[in-house]
Order: structure tokens, then sequence, then C-alpha cells
């Protein structure tokens, strides 16, 4: 059964508008767990836009499933990973000007520095996961590169409009999850997915975890909205 791993970073980027101590990721993850995620993602950004040092080290410390850790490959984030030692770190592309994650890591071009990356983390004893396109070269760099997982970037066909583009994308998907498997490294995938395009992922045959945030943040809010707003009407009139 493919396993879901919960990325709370937008619980954050909430948190960070006012600089404040709420919404706590912290808290989402535990209740995330108690719905029955198998699991807990969060990126750390260089420009710690949304998850904070912090967090990421409480989480070590409560998340009662697996800890997935999002990073570029610098040497900074790699010092902190082998400090927190997540269950697993995803190496990521990361570019400041960015809404979101664009791309997957071009592994084929940065092959060097990777391998340092990937190299320092498995000698920390964490397995790594890699963020790639879905693109031949990018998987068997990857196998090359000795990863643990591939992670394939699901944004291209999250962002289909048209039904026959998201069809493609679904096809190169299928297919580049068959190399990601044949090499036999573990398959994920993730990014954009939601409560109305999940489906055909999670039927990928051999998918072994998806990794979904903005969309469970965003329902969230609005399934939860009604009960603040109540919650907050009894306590003003005080019938709580
Ligand atoms: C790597 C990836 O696709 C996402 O997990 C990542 O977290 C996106 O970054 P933001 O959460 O900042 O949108
Ligand atoms: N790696 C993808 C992820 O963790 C969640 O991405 P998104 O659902 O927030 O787009």
């Amino acid at each position: 059964m493919t396993a879901l791993h919960v990325n709370v970073d937008h619980v954050a980027t909430v948190r960070q508008a006012r600089r404040t101590t709420e919404p706590d990721p912290v808290q989402a993850a535990v209740l995330a767990e108690l719905a029955g995620a198998d699991g807990i993602t969060v990126h750390l950004r260089e420009d710690r836009r949304h998850i904070q040092d912090r967090d990421v080290r409480v989480l070590r410390e409560t998340v009662q499933t697996r800890l997935n850790l999002e990073m570029a490959p610098t040497a900074a984030m790699c010092a902190l990973a082998i400090e927190v030692k997540p269950d697993v770190a995803m190496l990521v592309p990361e570019n400041r000007q960015e809404i979101t994650t664009e791309g997957g890591l071009n592994v084929y071009e940065l092959k060097d520095s990777v391998r340092e990356a990937v190299q320092k983390l498995h000698d920390a004893g964490i397995p790594v996961s890699l963020f790639l396109d879905p693109e031949e070269k990018q998987i068997d760099t990857a196998a090359e590169l000795g990863a643990e997982v591939v992670e394939l970037h699901t944004g291209r066909y999250a962002e289909a409009t048209a039904e026959r583009q998201r069809r493609l994308e679904l096809d190169i998907l299928m297919t580049e999850a068959s190399r990601v498997l044949d090499e036999g490294m573990q398959l994920n995938a993730g990014h954009g997915l939601n409560y109305r395009n999940v489906r055909p992922i999670a039927a990928i045959p051999g998918v072994r975890e998806l990794h979904i945030g903005h969309g469970i943040v965003s329902r969230a809010v609005l399934v939860g909205f009604e009960q603040a707003v109540r919650e907050m009407k009894a306590l003003m009139t005080g019938h709580r």
C-alpha cells in the first residue's frame, strides 16, 4: 500500500507571516500522525521562509513515524542533517526567487557536488532520496550515485490543465517510475498533488510513498474554518 507522508511546510508559512509561534508545524505533525500519516516531511529552505531549524530539531524528538528532511545539497545543510539525523534526507534544488520547487535536482549536471553530499550523508548513516524530474539520464545518475530513493517530481503532471497533457505527463511518470524500480531504488512521488489529481499517481505500480503538503494544508484550513469560527463566537458570547 502507498504510504502518505505529510509535508507541514505551509503550516509554518502561516506562522512566519506573523513571525509568531502559531500555528506550529510540530502540532500539525502530531495531528497528521494521529490521522494516520505514515511520515512527516519538511523542507528546511536556505532562506528559512517557512520551516525553521527549531522545527526540525523538535520534530526529530516528537515524530513517531518517519521524518523526511528536504534540503539543498550544500555543506551547511549536510552538517545540519548529520546533527539532526532525519530518517531520510532528500536533496532538492533551491532557487531563492522561486515560489516553490520548480524542477528536480539536475543530478546529471551536478554529479560531483551531489556525490559529495550523498557521501557525507551516507557516512553519517542517513539514507538519501533524490528529487528528480522524470528523465532517464537523471534516474540513471541517481543509481550511479548510490541513492536509496528517488522521488519523482509530479509538478508538470499536477499543473497540466489540458487532459491530453496530463495524460502525457502521467505516461512519462509511469515510464520513469519503472526505471527507478528496475535500478533497484525505492520509488516515491510528490509535488502539487491534491484531492483531484492524486489517484492516478497513487496507482503507479511500485510507488511506495507520496509526499503531499500544500493540498492537505489548504484543505485543512477550509474544513477546520467553521469550527474555528464557532469556537470564537462561543467564547465571545460566554457559551464556552
Ligand atoms: C521538494 C518539493 O517539492 C516540496 O516538498 C518542497 O517542500 C516545495 O517547497 P515549498 O514547500 O517551499 O513549496
Ligand atoms: N516533495 C513534495 C512534498 O513534500 C510536498 O509538496 P507539495 O504537496 O507541498 O507541493
